[in-house]
């Protein structure tokens, strides 16, 4: 079993993860991460802060000369910015007169429709919704890159897999249906403004980001992670918690401002009548072969064998520049809600963080499925497995 924790604020001095349960021989290294990491900071609509700030990786736990030992994996990601915010974010406690007056450490009263700000202070008695911000950040995501780019780099080299993704709608813009990238467009993909596979619609997108910025507005979108050489068999039918769509879409909401999730057609097959929304089989030259993959590559609860396609629709930035009314709950007065800098729209970004939950999420199935603690016991018994299948 994979399991994985992240801790640490947006403005904190670090961001820490740990990943537990990856068997010894997964080759990884530090510059792997700062790839993945890096990519994660690009896309149309991002906001400054992700131009000046820096990921600073360190693979502290877990990984000896480029290889994974068996033991916890433990990375930390400092924060270039920590000197400007290292007296209002301090674990220890700090002279009040050093906070006075800086504008920082001002208490934030005025919480964002759509952010976690009000409910986080109700829920923890907070009169500042400072603390609840700093963790509800997806600064986080970055730890969650980190250890998705470890489970990847176990997917890729036990069993060939790769998870790729891109941008399938912003706002209203959404790609022609059909559009797949294979298992190696990836980095062209990441060549396009907003992650788009189709370059027609990646204009239009780009357009319609800078429409809403200029309007002081914010977007959202929906991403479509696709993955390719899943063996048939991963997840269960058997209980609702084994199921692997159901383990994928609890990944993918958990991610910060995700609405829904959608496996393969997802809504679109609710439309349709069963003799067009379904995958038939026919068995070609001795291989099963299937004539769509309406389904996603999941029946069942289980991978079938073809692409797996998963969307996340992400909701707008809630810190919309032409603000939003609020109440400032020092005074219950009516207020406009805080809008300092943030993302016009963080989808294109946002699909590498849907990579790295769905990579996680992958290599714990795979796992335990197939067990193993070194990469060459998976493979002996991935191995196995596909020999003794009548059929394939
Ligand atoms: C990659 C990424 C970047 C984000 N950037 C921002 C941002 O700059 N400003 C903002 O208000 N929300 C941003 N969000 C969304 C908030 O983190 C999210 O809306 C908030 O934590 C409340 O959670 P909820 O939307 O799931 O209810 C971002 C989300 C992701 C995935
Ligand atoms: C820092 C990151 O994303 C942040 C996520 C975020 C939010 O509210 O989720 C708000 C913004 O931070 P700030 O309010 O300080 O400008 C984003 O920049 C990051 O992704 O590394």
């Amino acid at each position: 079993m994979l399991r994985w924790l992240t801790a640490g604020e947006s403005h904190g001095q670090q961001l820490t993860a740990v990943l537990e349960g990856l068997p010894a021989g997964v080759q990884v290294q530090t510059s792997d991460l700062d790839t993945q990491l890096a990519r994660r900071r690009l896309g149309h609509g991002r906001s400054a802060r992700m131009s000046f700030e820096e990921d600073v990786v360190t693979l502290s736990g877990g990984v000896r000369h480029g290889v994974t030992q068996g033991g916890p994996i433990a990375v930390q990601i400092g924060n270039t910015e920590w000197p400007k915010w290292e007296s209002v974010m301090s674990a220890d406690p700090v002279d009040a007169e050093v906070l006075a007056g800086q504008a920082r450490n001002a208490p934030l009263t005025r919480p964002r429709p759509g952010h976690a700000d009000l409910a986080g202070m109700q829920k923890y008695g907070f009169d500042d919704a400072r603390p609840v911000l700093e963790r509800a950040s997806a600064r986080e995501t970055a730890a969650r890159v980190a250890l998705g780019t470890v489970a990847q780099a176990f997917l890729q080299q036990v069993l060939g897999v790769r998870v790729v993704s891109h941008v399938v709608g912003i706002g209203p813009v959404v790609v022609p249906a059909g559009v797949l990238p294979g298992p190696d467009d990836n980095p062209r993909i990441d060549e396009d403004p907003v992650r788009c596979a189709d370059p027609a619609t990646s204009e239009q997108m780009v357009a319609e980001i800078d429409d809403a910025r200029k309007s002081g507005d914010t977007l959202g979108g929906v991403i479509e992670v696709v993955v390719h050489g899943l063996p048939p068999g991963l997840g269960s039918h058997v209980h609702w918690d084994r199921r692997l769509d159901s383990r994928l879409a609890g990944a993918l909401m958990g991610v910060q401002s995700v609405k829904a999730v959608e496996v393969g057609d997802g809504l679109e097959t609710a439309r349709r009548r069963g003799s067009v929304a379904h995958d038939e089989i026919d068995l070609v030259d001795g291989q099963l072969a299937r004539r769509t993959d309406r389904a996603g590559g999941i029946e069942g609860g289980m991978t079938n064998g073809e692409v797996l396609r998963v969307r996340a629709a992400m909701k707008p930035i809630s810190t919309v520049p032409r603000a939003l009314a609020t109440i400032d709950t020092t005074t219950g007065e009516p207020a406009v809600a805080i809008n300092q800098r943030s993302d016009a729209c963080a989808v294109p970004r946002g699909s590498v963080v849907m990579e790295a939950m769905v990579a996680l999420v992958l290599a714990d199935a795979v796992l335990e499925k197939f067990g193993g603690d070194s990469v060459t016991e998976t493979r002996r018994n991935v191995q196995g497995y596909l020999d003794a299948l009548t059929l394939r």
